[in-house]
């Protein structure tokens, strides 16, 4: 029988890329906002009964991490309410639920890479928001994986490697912070892991679900990254308003509605060896997103 795999946030970074990564491994599942709308937990329990997925991958989210902090109720919805909801539904029904989250329910207070089991302790209504849906899924006793990521970058949808590249060919002047350090991760690389775990739930032999963290390796300060990928479009040839690296500034000197951790840096040494897998270092993975964006220019 054919598997029923539902993909929420379709037109999102992930989402887009998780179209491709699961194409082959049944019938996609991928409804527009208005069909299956986060906001309205309570009507997705219908659509999901009538749907009737045996896999449910969420990557869907409100994002937007300093709105988030005028906008509650909207975004604990949909990045936990909704994502309870799903999780029910999911362990009524014995379907596996795949879901993201994110680096920003620590606080960003250890010195060393975060491990999963590593307290939570968000600092802002986007990481609480998060980290609610987080337990949620685990409360529901569902099959499920959680994929907590990082700095998620992509050729698909707005992220912070496309808005370095558009303010350097628009201004003369940049100032990026310096001391807040984690990796950015490819939404490609989110969405190929997924499709690695799903394709080994179909084996016979006992899964070890739970949650895992996926992030490019290494580490960097958005500082490093924006300069990183503005000296690559300067190699390139990008016709670049900025004629210097971009200034390195505390956060202190960027003032933001929502606390940013300071160390962001996910130790994802768990999925590497429970998937045998391997994971990219944070530079290679980016030129490859920057080569792909200049492919397409
Ligand atoms: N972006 C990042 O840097 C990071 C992301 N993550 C997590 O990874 C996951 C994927 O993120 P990413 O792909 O970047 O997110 P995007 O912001 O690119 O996409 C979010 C998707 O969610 C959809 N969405 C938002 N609100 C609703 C709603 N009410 N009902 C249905 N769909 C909705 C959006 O739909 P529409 O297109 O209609 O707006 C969009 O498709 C998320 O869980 C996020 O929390 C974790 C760490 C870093
Ligand atoms: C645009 C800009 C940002 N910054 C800083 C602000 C902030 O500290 C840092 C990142 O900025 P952004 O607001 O683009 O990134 P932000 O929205 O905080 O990104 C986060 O998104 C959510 C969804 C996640 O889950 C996180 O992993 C993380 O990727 O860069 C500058 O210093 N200069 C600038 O010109």
């Amino acid at each position: 029988m054919t598997t029923r795999i539902l993909i929420t946030g379709s037109s999102g970074q992930v989402g887009f890329e998780l179209k491709r990564a699961l194409a082959l491994q049944g019938e996609l599942i991928c409804p527009p906002r208005q069909a299956f709308d986060l906001a309205q937990p309570a009507s997705l329990a219908a659509a999901l009964d009538s749907w009737q997925p045996d896999i449910i991958v969420n990557p869907a989210a409100y994002t937007a991490v300093d709105r988030a902090e005028d906008e509650p109720a909207l975004a604990q919805a949909i990045n936990a309410d909704a994502v309870a909801v799903m999780a029910q539904w999911a362990a009524a029904h014995h379907a596996l639920l795949l879901h993201y989250s994110t680096d920003y329910v620590f606080d960003g207070d250890k010195t060393g890479a975060w491990r999963e089991d590593d307290a939570a302790k968000p600092q802002s209504v986007y990481g609480s928001s998060k980290w609610q849906g987080e337990q949620a899924v685990r409360a529901s006793g569902c099959r499920h994986f959680i994929l907590r990521t990082s700095w998620v970058a992509g050729i698909y949808g707005q992220n912070f490697l496309k808005t370095m590249l558009r303010l350097a060919a628009s201004r003369d002047s940049l100032s990026v912070v310096a001391d807040q350090f984690g990796a950015p991760t490819p939404a490609s690389l989110l969405a190929d892991v997924a499709a690695n775990l799903v394709q080994r739930t179909r084996s016979t032999q006992g899964q070890p679900y739970g949650t895992y963290h996926v992030a490019a390796q290494g580490r960097t300060s958005w500082h490093e990254y924006a300069s990183y990928v503005i000296a690559l479009a300067r190699e390139a040839g990008w016709p670049l308003q900025l004629a210097a690296a971009p200034q390195a500034i505390p956060g202190s000197a960027y003032p933001q509605k929502a606390r940013r951790p300071a160390n962001s840096q996910l130790d994802c040494s768990k999925l590497m060896q429970a998937f045998d897998l391997q994971l990219p270092h944070w530079q290679p993975a980016v030129k490859q997103i920057f080569d792909t964006l200049d492919n397409l220019k």
